[in-house]
């Protein structure tokens, strides 16, 4: 008991500490997806291309490894037993692409890795080879997502919604995710405390044995979306004992530093930050607004400061891209060669 549960613990902190104090997460992945020509007009959002084009989500996870990504999280993020019967899959087929949305992602790697070998720049005297390890983060998007009507982004629910409701929601999604593969459930975009306690219920009651990350949103840059204190929040993940990282995704570059001082203050669990491009998503028009967005050379003179408040963990998320990876990878390996 004692070994497992430190066995958990350790596991970011192990990962981190081997790759020289940080680690870079995949950027935005709905995004790429458009890129390459998917329309995600769709309640399931990314999740759709699990259907209709999981080769285009197998590329966007190998152009996030080509930029840098130690983590890669799947297109599970609005991938729902319940979104999927709302399309007229059954259960079993529901859960089927769940199990998918990680089976592409770890194909990916193997990819990846095949390819690290076969490059000769890649070797190291003595046969062996140099290659990034990788883990697959299977994403677990908030109810919110699932609503597919922007609450995400305001985290309230209405009274009808209660921590069991949440949790009942979640639990068979997040049951197949722990046995499906991945090395670590990704919870992402948390707008409110009731959805973090649900998770942490949740994990202990069903016995995960993978760990987990949490990550909220803030508009602020005090408080989560819904105005729920982030030190409540992140107490809630730093008492969790299968969460590895506590930190901030989908939310503008210019909040993260301080929600970063924030967590730091409840936590000693390494800080994840993915943020957005600093743009808002407008739920009535389903668009991105553009006027607010920073471009990525902007966001990643943010990331030394990030490190230096405390986060271990960095990348994008929405409307950041590959060259947003990239840069942060560059930023991140020339200040750690630094004396
Ligand atoms: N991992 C998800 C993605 O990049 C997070 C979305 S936040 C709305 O698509
Ligand atoms: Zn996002």
């Amino acid at each position: 008991m004692v070994s497992e549960s430190k066995g958990t613990s350790s596991f970011m902190t192990d990962f981190i500490q081997q790759r020289g104090g940080f680690a870079v997460i995949d950027g935005g992945f709905a995004t790429e997806l458009e890129r390459h020509g998917a329309d995600l007009n769709d309640p399931l959002w990314s999740a759709k291309c699990l259907i209709s084009s999981p080769h285009l989500v197998r590329r966007v996870h190998l152009d996030y490894l080509d930029a840098g990504a130690n983590i890669i999280a799947t297109a599970s993020y609005q991938a729902t037993i319940q979104g999927f019967e709302a399309k007229g899959f059954s259960t079993e087929e529901g859960e089927a692409l769940l199990r998918k949305s990680v089976e592409i992602a770890c194909e990916a790697r193997e990819i990846y890795y095949d390819r690290c070998t076969k490059d000769s720049w890649d070797y190291v005297e003595g046969g062996g080879s140099t290659r990034r390890p990788v883990l697959v983060a299977a994403s677990v998007g908030s109810y919110g997502a699932y609503l597919a009507d922007g609450s995400e982004y305001s985290g309230e629910y209405g009274d009808s919604v209660s921590l069991e409701t949440l949790k009942d929601f979640h639990r068979r999604r997040v049951q197949i995710l722990a046995k499906s593969g991945a090395d670590i459930i990704a919870f992402e975009t948390i707008p409110n405390k009731v959805e973090a306690k649900a998770y942490a219920e949740l994990l202990e009651e069903e016995g995960i044995d993978i760990p987990a990350w949490f990550s909220f949103n803030s508009k602020d840059g005090i408080n989560v979306v819904s105005g729920d204190s982030i030190l409540e929040c992140a107490s809630i993940a730093d008492s969790c004992k299968r969460v590895v990282a506590v930190g901030i995704n989908c939310t503008a570059p210019r909040f993260i530093h301080g929600l970063v001082l924030s967590i730091r203050k409840v936590t000693d669990k390494p800080v994840i930050v993915y943020p957005n491009s600093g743009e808002t998503y407008d739920a009535e028009i389903k668009q991105w607004v553009e006027s607010s967005g920073v471009r990525d050379e902007d966001f990643v003179s943010y990331v030394g400061k990030w490190r230096e408040a405390g986060a271990s963990l960095f990348g994008g998320c929405c409307r950041t891209t590959p060259n947003t990876i990239r840069e942060i990878s560059k930023v991140l390996s020339n200040k750690s060669s630094q004396p």
